[in-house]
């Protein structure tokens, strides 16, 4: 990973996976130039969903978020690449698919705001990708590509 690498939590949330969206997700992310480093096909529980949607206990749409994100598999994912939080979160489109613009992820694929996916960290909150990849994924299940073959994939300035 050279200096200005970061790495990105994202995730294909239930009604994504269920409609069969994780290749056309991981394709756009992997044409972009993005390098994924972590993936896991997983269920989500209760106590996990509470950790990751705390910031949103209390509000209205709490528990049925909650009752979402529990109710099918999900697709974890960390992506590495040049300012990557803030990349995802532009190729995603805003949170409410109506009001994303075509091209993004949402705007093309979204139905609702309920419905809306794909989960990515925030940029605008400081430290948010360590603690999602954090509370998702354990160290050795971080995959280093240090391979030869890569950087001629993805120039780096470092090299
Ligand atoms: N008013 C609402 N009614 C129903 N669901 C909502 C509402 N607001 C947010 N959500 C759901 O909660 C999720 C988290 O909300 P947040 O405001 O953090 O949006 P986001 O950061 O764009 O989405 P995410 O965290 O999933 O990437 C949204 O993705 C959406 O599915």
């Amino acid at each position: 990973m050279s200096h200005h690498d970061e790495r990105t939590f994202v995730m294909v949330k239930p009604d994504g996976v269920q409609r069969g969206l994780i290749g056309e997700i991981v394709s756009r992310f992997e044409t972009r130039g993005l390098k994924l480093v972590g993936a896991k096909f997983m269920r989500i529980d209760e106590e996990l969903a509470h950790e990751h949607y705390g910031e949103h206990e209390g509000k209205p749409f709490f528990e049925g978020l909650v009752e979402f994100i529990t109710s099918g598999p999900v697709f974890a994912m960390v992506w590495e690449g040049a300012d990557a939080t803030r990349q995802v979160r532009t190729m995603m489109g805003e949170t409410d698919p109506a009001d994303s613009a075509p091209g993004t992820i949402r705007g093309d694929l979204g139905l609702d705001l309920g419905h809306n996916v794909i989960h990515g960290s925030d940029h605008e909150d400081e430290g948010a990708n360590e603690r999602e990849i954090d509370l998702f994924f354990d160290d050795a299940e971080l995959v280093d590509w240090d391979l030869d073959a890569a950087e001629w994939v993805y120039e780096d300035e470092d090299h």
